[in-house]
């Protein structure tokens, strides 16, 4: 085990740790990308070891992938597995209708099929991924390489008359070749600042030859799970709030097997 966690990881862990009490025997579970869901399935991983939890996960990364398979977390595809009973999975930012900016870690596209494909989708985070409007954090869209500059043209043609703060629009990158998602398309980050209307927004990037998929979800997320450092978590959905704790001791657990 790390000596100590950080406060941003211990927040994750306690968040990840409440989300995979959701988790019942037998279920197929969508299992998220980035930081927050590593700890997903750290804990669900040590959950199967302790208890015998029977599950079967589907990655939505090739990343998420290899680490439920070393942690042996038994996986399938979402082809293999069907419909899902729920996907637990990290976020960028959330708002307080539970829509969801994704894609930071450019697994937005397998992230939205397989939470669209989930009885609920249940987002785990830290109190910053929490913000009055979506938009601070630069919504990645999805787009084939074939013409990609012809979509951020024509992307770029369609904020012009959107209810957004900024429109600049890049390239991501790795190194100095354009990114390759799991699919081998390459992601553009539109920096808007503010989203007036995501949902209007999500809708007309799609209809954008070239637009694969945006990283808006509206009305896709059931559930917000936050966690803080000192233990303290509660869930959010459109009920409302459930306040808890989790042990930040129980971070032990995760690391009491040499395989984690
Ligand atoms: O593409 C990546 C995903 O949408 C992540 O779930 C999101 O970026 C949050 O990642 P993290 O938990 O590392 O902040």
């Amino acid at each position: 085990m790390p000596a100590e966690l950080s406060p941003i990881d211990m927040a994750k862990f306690v968040a990840a740790r409440r989300a995979v009490d959701f988790v019942e025997d037998g279920m197929k579970l969508g299992l998220g990308t980035g930081s927050t869901a590593a700890w997903m399935v750290r804990c669900l991983a040590e959950r199967i070891r302790a208890e015998g939890l029977r599950v079967t996960g589907v990655p939505t990364s090739t990343r998420t992938a290899e680490l439920a398979r070393d942690l042996g977390v038994p996986v399938a595809s979402l082809e293999q597995a069907g419909w899902l009973d729920l996907t637990i999975d990290g976020a960028d930012e959330f708002d307080a209708e539970l829509n969801l900016i994704k894609g930071g870690g450019a697994a937005l596209l397998q992230e939205k099929i397989v939470a669209s494909a989930s009885d609920r989708m249940v987002v785990i985070a830290d109190a910053a991924k929490e913000v009055a409007r979506l938009g601070a954090f630069p919504l990645p869209v999805e787009v084939i390489p074939f013409g990609w500059q012809t979509t951020q043209a024509l992307i770029e043609e369609m904020l012009a008359g959107m209810d957004v703060d900024a429109r600049a629009v890049t390239l991501r990158k790795s190194g100095d070749a354009p990114l390759l998602t799991d699919e081998k398309n390459h992601i553009l980050d539109l920096h808007l600042k503010r989203i007036g209307n995501p949902r209007q927004l999500a809708m007309m990037l799609n209809q954008i030859p070239g637009v694969v998929e945006n990283g808006l979800f509206i009305d896709i997320c059931d559930a917000v799970v936050v966690g803080h450092a000192d233990g303290r978590v509660t869930v959010r959905d459109l009920e409302g709030v459930q306040e808890g704790r989790v042990d930040p001791g129980l971070v032990r657990n995760i690391f009491a097997d040499p395989g984690n």
